[in-house]
């Protein structure tokens, strides 16, 4: 018996990418999944609510399930948002300051009583001192559990001191940390943290030094707290917060209302050049035999109607209709019409393209059409900046496609990687600044040759790095894998951003994949301002679709989520092109299974028979 299997759509995976993307990129989590993961959460809370109940008899004093979930919730996430929001220079404060205002009288008086435990300490009185310590000796005669707990209590307590002096800076999340003992405090945990610690470590106990200390403790609370472990793990990582209230466009930056403006002015002006002349989208989900691509206009006489600037024909017969779309698309995005070409210097774009899609040959016929057209383009060099792996690829896939090209005009792709010494590599440069054409950079190389304070070049050198790379530089620049520039304070991304020209071009297979500060680098890349200074970024988008999808989020946080990514997504339409496999479909042959039943050889009858009567279980 066989079974052979013909897959050549992978359509489940084309849904299953669909679907994860669109979860990122709208930042819209299955609502479905939160409703249940909320009820399943409320149902565990009354469940747990006698038993808790129990518990409360025995703590008085112990601050509201509530109020801890408030405190207890940064995931690594946020608590890293909340930093990167300080280290950014402002709204550090926007989530947990808010949650912070939530606590109660009491538990903010413990917080400030536990962690500013030394100064309370050097404060007391000595003789006050003495007077706790005897009152303490005698409940300990008469109770030696208690004892037992002071002994914990007192080593944790200067345990604590210690790691506080190491760190001087008072997080928000230690202050979380320490809600967590808030009320019936310390006694508790430090019963839980004598059980955990027996189990918890395989070290040695002097290897449960300070440092690790805060750590225990968030162990011991989260145990403590409800039933199952997996419920806290989703309860610790997952909660919402009182975030700020989004800001109205009047709080915002002149300079991101501008480029709001600016970018709704263009998309307006695409819109009209469009409905001029109709030829210019492609329909991505026709057949094959009935896509076919004639010519690829990107720019045309508004009066005659003329293209003025087309796509080679030799090379738009090899298009597919997405790669024609995503052509006209980059051109729009930079360059828009030969008109406002002399007008602005233009801007840039992301192409999301799905691995495959051939990225690569869309660049290759745009950056063939911009340099076959430099008089009206003004377009005479052309970086492309990727991973080393990918360079020789980027060479080979030129020379591949641009012998179907029918315009009798040589593309010169200058390929550095192969000259070891940098006085070459500058004459290379030197040469593409003088004649043009295309150089294909590795990352790593274009991040040391464009460094304006290196020591390793002499002056002459040095110079002239700087104006073939950043300034004047190429007249585009496109950087493949641009999910690479997730982060605006890498050394990679402060180079990158310090090429002098506008039109940039981000060409990503994993739009959005990590999460939405990660893709605020790339699209302050290509459209800087568009999403403002990163702090109105978090305020406007990041904290309220980030607060939506915690399973403990409100319906007003769910509403607000999917305004605000509605919004994201809107205001990104004309900057982020994104296609999955879904745009191949038509051009694969459809999807069929065989099953296909085999009778035994009389030796493999045998060997079956062998085996049922020897080995399989009788
Ligand atoms: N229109 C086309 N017709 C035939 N082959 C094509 C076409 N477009 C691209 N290809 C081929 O498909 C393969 C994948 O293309 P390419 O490497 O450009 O994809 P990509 O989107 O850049 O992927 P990645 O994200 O991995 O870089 C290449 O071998 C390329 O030559």
């Amino acid at each position: 018996m066989g079974r052979s299997r013909a897959q050549p759509g992978g359509s489940s995976q084309n849904s299953d990418s669909q679907e994860s993307n669109d979860k990122v990129i709208d930042g819209l989590t299955n609502l479905n999944s939160l409703m249940k993961n909320r009820r399943r959460r409320d149902s565990s809370t009354t469940d747990n609510t006698e038993s808790n109940s129990k518990k409360n008899k025995q703590m008085a004093k112990s601050p509201l399930l509530n109020e801890e979930n408030m405190l207890k919730p940064d995931s690594s996430s946020d608590s890293a948002s909340a930093v990167d929001a300080e280290s950014d220079g402002g709204d550090g404060d926007d989530l947990p300051a808010v949650t912070l205002s939530e606590l109660n009288g009491s538990s903010i008086d413990h917080l400030a009583k536990d962690d500013l435990l030394d100064e309370s300490d050097t404060s007391t009185s000595h003789n006050e001192k003495e007077e706790a310590n005897k009152k303490s000796e005698s409940e300990e005669e008469q109770n030696p559990k208690s004892k037992r707990r002071k002994a914990n209590a007192i080593s944790s307590d200067s345990e604590a001191g210690s790691s506080r002096k190491k760190e001087p800076d008072v997080k928000v999340s230690d202050f979380e940390d320490s809600e967590d003992e808030s009320s019936e405090p310390a006694k508790r945990n430090k019963r839980k943290k004598k059980e955990n610690d027996s189990d918890a470590s395989a070290g040695s106990s002097s290897d449960d030094g300070s440092k690790k200390k805060r750590r225990r403790i968030k162990a011991v609370d989260d145990s403590d707290a409800s039933g199952s472990d997996t419920e806290n793990e989703g309860r610790n990582k997952h909660g919402r917060k009182n975030i700020r209230k989004v800001m109205s466009k009047n709080q915002l930056e002149e300079a991101t209302k501008k480029a709001a403006r600016e970018e709704k002015e263009r998309i307006a002006r695409i819109a009209e050049r469009q409905k001029l002349y109709n030829n210019l989208e492609f329909d991505e989900s026709g057949k094959p035999d009935e896509v076919v691509l004639e010519k690829v206009v990107l720019d045309f006489d508004p009066e005659s109607k003329e293209p003025l600037i087309q796509v080679d024909r030799g090379l738009v017969k090899k298009l597919k209709p997405h790669q024609a779309n995503g052509i006209k698309f980059m051109w729009d995005a930079c360059f828009e019409s030969v008109k406002r070409i002399k007008k602005d210097r233009g801007s840039g774009c992301i192409l999301a393209h799905c691995m495959g899609l051939g990225k690569t040959l869309q660049v290759v016929s745009l950056t063939h059409t911009l340099l076959t057209h430099s008089d009206l383009t003004t377009v005479n060099r052309v970086l492309v900046v990727c991973p080393l792996s990918t360079v020789l690829n980027w060479v080979n896939e030129f020379k591949m496609w641009l012998k179907h090209s029918e315009t009798d005009y040589e593309v010169d792709v200058y390929e550095l990687s192969r000259y070891k010494q940098n006085s070459e590599r500058a004459f290379q440069l030197q040469q593409w600044l003088q004649h043009g054409g295309v150089c294909v950079l590795g990352y790593e190389m274009f991040r040391n040759l464009s460094a304006d304070n290196s020591k390793k070049f002499k002056k002459k050198m040095l110079k002239n790095f700087q104006e073939a790379l950043v300034d004047p530089g190429p007249d585009l620049v496109v950087c493949d894998e641009g999910h690479l520039l997730k982060n605006e304070k890498t050394s990679l991304s402060q180079s990158m951003n310090r090429v002098r020209t506008r039109r940039r071009i981000v060409l990503t297979g994993t739009p959005l994949q990590n999460n939405l500060k990660e893709y605020y680098c790339m699209v302050q890349f290509v459209k800087p301002n568009l999403l403002g200074k990163y702090n109105e970024y978090l305020n406007r988008f990041v904290n309220p679709i980030t607060n939506g999808q915690y399973t403990d989020s409100t319906e007003h946080d769910i509403r607000i989520m999917k305004r605000r990514s509605h919004v994201l997504h809107k205001m990104l339409d004309g900057a982020v092109q994104r296609r999955d496999y879904g745009v191949l479909a038509p051009f694969l042959p459809p999807k069929h299974e065989y099953v296909l039943f085999i009778t035994l050889t009389e030796v493999q009858i045998k060997l079956y028979q062998f085996y049922l009567d020897n080995y399989s279980r009788r």
